[in-house]
Formats: structure tokens, sequence, C-alpha cells
């Protein structure tokens, strides 16, 4: 970013009144401002220098924002870009944050919010956003992996991390969503501020609006005094929505409101706040599935998916597998207080190369959690992996979408010949409720045991139980879990 630029802001709209109120509150912030009214003038003054930050209206007498927006992106300026957009039109906003806008307002303008999305834009450049090398530690460094798909994965992190566009991150259970979210949030401005991560499926749908968005002291019984919600918690920095594919309508409703008035109402409260959040949303559900079978609202899924992040399952990256493992090795290693880190034998390598990795790198993470507790030496050796000899190149998942399907229909996948399922939600919901009931048998019905040799937590275990139906009541000694 060059110097002379910092506090330079070009504002272009056709209306005078506009112009001149952007123009004042923008004075009284600082910042100096040069106006244009077309895209012409607009550009004549891009070319002669250089600025911070560009506002622009949408539509324009001579042609759109969206035709500076794709100039500055074809010309790689550094500007960062907000548009002006009239009222209730989302897919302007949507397609200016596609395009590379740093984010949007909605006419009328608010003043308030005006300042305060000026002021996020003016926040500190992104150190690894101009594609330097991430630094050792960093969160794009805890990423791990060079395989194409993880590379698409970290370049479109860095892209993402210079806008406000809301980012939906795609993927199978355990492939690395969150920590994919947290990179999104370290590598921008919002760095300093907070990053918080709700998953939606864990929170009673009862509590689900006061837990989002706070509440005020006697709103309910038990509300003995104020609280603040994940909206208000993640004020100046990043909200991370697992699991978003699991929130009920009423409460997607909510949202969308949330989004779309940039304010939240806290429960009990008259008024609403304005709220100053980037949203990364994560689901490993098909959301445009779900919306086709009304499970989700399409206008809510078209705000949140505005930049897709899409994450391969291990399986279909297992170039990636000694680099994870190493980095996986050095934090386990470090947290248990074992140094050197113990080294993979060849021959385990090879055991886990073979394998499937269903529950992808959560379940890495907690084999090689298993293998460091166990291992004599600093070697770990394929005894140590405790990877079941019948499992090795094929995932637990093939077993069990076999073991599932009526005698017929198994004999009929043993040659290859497999019917498809014609409820395939359905059908797999099927095969997970087996394969956590077989694991639950299998460990005493110890959720967090059953939980660790499928590669998921025990919160990720009560949340698919319950969700399954899958009664608690037979659960052993689970002193242990928390
Ligand atoms: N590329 C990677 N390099 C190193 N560690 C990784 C990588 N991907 C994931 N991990 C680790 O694997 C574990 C699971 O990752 P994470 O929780 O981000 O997955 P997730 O997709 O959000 O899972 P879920 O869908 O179950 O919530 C974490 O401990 C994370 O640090």
């Amino acid at each position: 970013m060059n110097d002379a630029a910092a506090g330079r802001v070009l504002v272009v709209d056709d209306e005078p009144d506009l112009l001149t109120l952007y123009e004042l509150t923008l004075l009284r912030e600082g910042h100096s401002v040069e106006t244009a009214s077309t895209v012409a003038e607009a550009l004549e003054a891009l070319t002669q220098s250089t600025f911070r930050l560009v506002i622009t209206d949408m539509r324009l007498p001579d042609g759109s924002g969206m035709d500076l927006l794709r100039w500055l992106d074809k010309q790689r300026r550094n500007e960062k870009a907000i548009v002006v957009t009239a009222f209730g039109s989302a897919e302007n906003a949507v397609e200016a944050l596609k395009v590379g806008a740093f984010d949007y307002l909605t006419k009328p303008v608010d003043l308030r919010q005006f300042r305060t999305v000026v002021a996020s834009a003016m926040g500190r450049v992104a150190p690894t956003a101009a594609g330097a090398a991430p630094s050792r530690g960093g969160p794009l460094h805890r990423l791990a992996g060079r395989s194409s798909g993880m590379q698409q994965v970290r370049e479109l992190v860095e892209k993402v991390a210079r806008s406000m566009a809301p980012v939906l991150v795609h993927g199978e259970s355990g492939t690395g969503k969150e920590l994919v979210a947290r990179g999104i949030h370290e590598v921008s401005a919002r760095a300093a501020g907070p990053f918080v991560a709700v998953n939606c499926g864990a929170i009673p749908e009862a509590l689900l609006e006061a837990e989002f968005f706070g509440y005020r002291k006697g709103a309910f019984t038990g509300a003995t005094e104020d609280r603040e919600g994940f909206f208000q918690a993640a004020a100046g920095g990043t909200l991370f929505l697992d699991e978003i594919g699991d929130l009920p309508l009423a409460m997607q409703s909510k949202l969308l409101r949330v989004i779309q008035e940039r304010a939240v109402r806290p429960v009990g409260a008259t008024a609403e706040q304005p709220t100053n959040v980037r949203l990364v949303s994560a689901t490993h559900k098909d959301l445009a599935q779900e919306v086709a079978q009304g499970r989700f609202r399409q206008d809510l899924f078209y705000r949140l998916n505005v930049i897709r992040i899409p994450v391969p399952p291990l399986r279909e990256r297992m170039e990636d597998l000694v680099l994870i493992c190493d980095v996986l090795l050095e934090r386990i290693a470090n947290e248990a207080g074992v140094s050197p880190p113990p080294v993979l034998a060849l021959a385990a390598r090879e055991r886990l190369a073979s394998y499937a990795f269903p529950g992808n790198v959560r379940e890495l993470e907690n084999l090689l959690h298993r293998a460091v507790a166990l291992s004599a030496g600093d070697e770990i050796t394929p005894q140590d992996l405790g990877l079941p000899e019948q499992l090795v190149g094929r995932s637990l998942l093939d077993d069990e979408a076999e073991a599932s399907l009526p005698p017929g229909a198994a004999a009929a996948a043993a040659t290859h010949d497999e019917s498809l399922p014609s409820d395939l939600a359905r059908h797999l919901d099927e095969v997970e409720r087996r394969i956590l009931e077989r694991a639950l048998h299998q460990h005493g019905f110890n959720r967090t045991a059953a939980g660790a040799r499928l590669g998921l937590s025990l919160r990720q275990m009560r949340y698919r139980m319950a969700r399954l139906g899958i009664s608690e009541g037979a659960s052993g000694d689970e002193a242990g879990e928390r």
C-alpha cells in the first residue's frame, strides 16, 4: 500500500446532495476526499492517482459501479471498494462482493453504518494478502498440505480475507473447515478482533435466538441480567457458524434479517443494535439440495454462499498425508511434553496411505494421539496405529454401507452391481446410525471412546446421536466425558 494513499477516498455518485453528505462525513473522520459523478470521471481520477478506498453508487449515468469494480480487479489495484446499492437489490450486493468489493451499503444509507463500514475498510492491510508466503506458526501454516486442492483452499482464503464477503466453507466432517475459517479471520484485517465459533447443531432450538442475539434482563424466566449474544461477542471480528445446515427454518429467517438489516435485537429489547461481524459458515451438507427439499431458505443460502471454499476429503489429497502427519505429530508431542516428536516408520506410513479416512484429518489426528501414547520409542510402528487389518484399503463407510443393505442388495453390491438408493439423505442417515451404534457397542457405550474411534469429538457424537435418535440411556461409564 502506497503511504500517499492513506486516508484518501474517491466517492462516486451522480446525486450532488449525497455526494456532499458522504464527503462531509468522511472529512469529519479525517479522510481526504475526491469526488466523481460518472464512471468516466472516476476512471480518470483513478488513472491519475491512487486511493485507499473507492465508494461508488451502483447506478451511474454512463455505466455501473460494477464497471469500476471490474476495472480495479483487472488492473490489480489495491483500492478497496464499497458499493452503494438500491434497497432490496440483494443480487447487486452479492454480485459486487463476488467481483471483489470489500463491502456494500444499502440505500437509504445509515450514516452510523457508513462510518463503521468505512472504518473497517480502512483497517490495516492483511500481511499475507499480497500472496506472501504464510508465516511459520501462522494460520495458513497450520493448514498443512501441498496438494492442488489445499493450494486452492489457501489461495481462496487469502483472496477472501481482503473483503467482508460472506464465505461458505464446504466439506466432509473433519476435513479442516474450522481451521479454514480461522485462517480467513487471522489473515484478514479483523485478526485483532474476536473469532467466535458456533456449532449451530449443538444449540437447543428454544435457546437459539437468545444465544445468537443476546437478551435483556427479565426477557424470560431466568434472565436475571443482560447478556450479549454471539453477534455482540464477535463485534469487530468474525462469526463462524459451523453446521449452518442444521439451523431450523425459523432461525434461518431471523439470521437473514440480521444480514439484511445489519442489526440485531436482543430478546426483550425494544431497539436494534448495529452489528459489525464478518460471517463465515460451514456445512458438510449439500445446501443446494437442502434448499430444493425445502429445509434451507433459498435467500439465506444466496446470502451466505457468496464465496464458496470447498475443502476436499483427505482421501482425495493423500499426497498431503506425510506433511499433515508431521504438523499433527509436532503439535501432539508438544502438548504431551514429548521432545523430539516421534516419527512414523515407513511401514506405518504405508499403512496410513492405504486407509480411506472416512473421518478425515480429525480421524488421523485421533489415531496419531493414540499412537504417540502407545509408541515405546521415537518411532511409531504400524501396530501403534491400531488400524484394524480388514479396514486397510477400504473405508469404514464402504464397509458399513454394504452391511446396511438388505441381504440381496449386499450381494449385488459385492458383485459391483450397486443399487442406487432412492433417498440418498435417508440412506446415508441409516448408514451413519449403524456405524455409530456399532462403535458404541464396541466401546461399551462410552461416547467419547466411540467418537474417538470415528474421528469425532464428544460434542459431535452427542449431536449426531440426538439427530439420529440414538438413545443415550444405554451409556455406560462416562465419568471421563465432558
Ligand atoms: N490441513 C490440515 N493440516 C493440519 N491439521 C489439520 C488440517 N486440516 C484439519 N486439521 C486438524 O484436524 C482437526 C479437525 O479439523 P476441523 O475441526 O477444522 O474440521 P471440520 O471440518 O471443521 O470438522 P467438523 O465438520 O467435524 O466440525 C483439527 O484439530 C485441525 O486442526
